[in-house]
């Protein structure tokens, strides 16, 4: 597991580094760091170092100043590097003198835009120093046209500037980095929303905040992660053993819903799966395996359920949602489960508190359900998992998921893809059999999130899919991850 940290707890640790270390010691660690990548990056791209060209965008604090003093160390690389000074009246001034002393160049950005303008176009490679941990809002117009001229590689200082450090979130124009060097560890705008995509890949640079920085606010489950906790059966299990889950989806009219949902759950898990609805006769024919039956009083005992998928709003579902909260088992409540708890709050007092349950809305049933989801992402899932004593899956590009005690992960996605008709109805399958597992609801959600974002990748490839591939992806999902987890023990 890869840990992120607020910017603030990041403040505090850097505060009790300074104690014991310079800050100017710390600087220089972080641009060497900064150094070294843009190198390493040189030297892959264009066959060198030696006489490349490096230009460095540089704001009016120490962001700029880290990549100053990173121009400083490629200088010594025989690297020609000019500074493009966008706030020449607040620049980090050892950063400018060591760079000058090296031998770079500077250029005022305000006072000779057309040189300005020319190092950064002709560069091989640029640095964003612009801003970092304390960027507000877009970027500049003045930032913004030198950012745009750039044709080289691109990268990013501990941020790319006009990212929101803390949400992840861009209110206009913003750095897209091929890479961005971070340091002692992930900030929140690094892994969530446009943020995830414009930091390009990230490298976290050991500078010493080590200790300091202390347990992650958010973690990143890796596919090694996932390998390492998907449920295996061991010789001593049989399909009751594994857990039973059952599925309470779809309708006669809209039977592809339970279909899905039910085949992410046959193909979760090796244990069995119970069908109860008005599609029975769609799921039996699709999976053979799956016990279905028409209605839910008929339906038998199950370890979890998942509920939602297709379901409807009307009294039917709600009668079906009451009966599944009633159970006092683990539930997954998505799309009209969650429509209704939304407009039937009654539906709460079915349930027990204590049973886990995992809701997975997109935006628009969040806002249904516990008020528009705003620009911090990680914040609205923290209180509505706290408010409904239930874990939060947010969909999105970037998956949030967030726990009653607030632990949050976050599932990043490689591609767009899974974002087809029908792929929510497999996550809630993928969550309801890890439930039935007897798996951790937090941990259930964040597993099913990353096989899910992967099964859409590698059924993909490239191209459009609908969730009926994705899901027959799920197998090859599995079988990536656990190889992972192999792979690192
Ligand atoms: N404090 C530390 O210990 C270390 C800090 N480091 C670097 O220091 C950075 C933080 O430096 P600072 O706190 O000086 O601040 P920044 O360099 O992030 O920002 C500087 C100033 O830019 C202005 N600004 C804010 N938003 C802007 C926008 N959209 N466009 C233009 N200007 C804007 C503000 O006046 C802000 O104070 C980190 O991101 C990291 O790169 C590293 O050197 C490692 C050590
Ligand atoms: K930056």
């Amino acid at each position: 597991m890869r840990g992120v940290w607020a910017v603030e707890r990041v403040r505090d640790a850097e505060r009790r580094v300074f104690e014991r270390t310079p800050e100017a010691a710390l600087m220089r660690r972080a641009a060497f760091a900064v150094a070294v990548r843009s190198a390493e990056l040189l030297a892959e791209q264009t066959g060198g170092t030696s006489g490349r060209r490096v230009a460095l965008l540089v704001g009016a604090g120490n962001n700029g100043g880290d990549a100053l003093w990173a121009g400083a160390f490629l200088r010594r690389r025989g690297v020609a590097v000019t500074a493009v000074l966008l706030a020449p009246d607040r620049v980090h001034a050892e950063g400018l003198a060591a760079l000058l002393r090296a031998g770079g160049r500077r250029v005022v950005a305000s006072g000779d835009s057309e040189a300005a303008r020319d190092a950064v176009a002709d560069a091989d490679l640029v640095i964003d120093g612009i801003v970092g941990l304390s960027g507000r809002g877009p970027l500049r117009p003045d930032a913004e046209a030198l950012v745009d001229a750039v044709t080289g590689l691109l990268v990013a200082v501990d941020l790319p500037s006009g990212v929101d450090p803390d949400t992840g979130a861009v209110a206009g124009p913003a750095v897209g980095a091929d890479v961005t060097v971070t340091f002692g560890g992930r900030k929140p705008g690094h892994v969530l929303a446009e943020g995830a995509v414009l930091s390009g890949a990230v490298t976290v640079a050991d500078i010493g905040l080590g200790e300091a920085l202390g347990e992650p606010d958010i973690v990143l489950l890796d596919p090694a992660d996932i390998g390492a906790l998907w449920p295996v059966p061991g010789p001593e299990d049989d399909k009751y053993t594994q857990g039973v889950a059952g599925v309470a989806a779809g309708s006669a009219t809209y039977p592809g819903a339970a279909v899905l949902a039910a085949g992410a759950a046959v193909l979760a898990t090796s244990g069995m799966v119970r069908y109860a609805g008005p599609a029975a006769d769609a799921v039996r024919t699709r999976w053979p395996e799956i016990v279905a039956t028409g209605s839910i009083a008929d339906a038998g005992r199950v370890q979890a359920w998942v509920v939602g998928p297709g379901l409807g709003t009307g009294a039917a579902g709600r009668d079906v949602l009451a009966h599944v909260l009633d159970q006092g088992v683990p539930v997954c409540a998505d799309a009209d489960a969650i429509n209704l708890l939304a407009s039937t709050p009654e539906l709460w007092d079915v349930r027990d508190p204590e049973t886990p349950l995992v809701l997975t809305p997109h935006d628009r049933e969040f806002a249904r359900l516990a008020g528009e989801v705003g620009t911090d992402r990680v914040a609205a899932a923290r209180r509505a998992a706290e408010r409904y004593n239930a874990v939060v899956l947010l969909k999105g590009h970037t998956t949030v998921v967030a726990a009653p005690d607030g632990r949050v992960l976050v599932n990043q996605a490689r591609g767009a893809w899974p974002a087809t008709a029908g792929s929510g109805d497999v996550l809630s399958g993928l969550i309801g059999a890890l439930l039935a597992a007897g798996m951790d609801p937090w941990l259930a959600a964040g597993c099913a999130a990353g096989v899910h974002e992967l099964a859409g990748d590698l059924a993909a490839d490239g191209a459009p899919i609908g969730a009926s591939a994705l899901l027959r992806a799920v197998p090859d999902a599995v079988r990536r991850v656990r190889a992972a987890a192999a792979a690192s023990a």
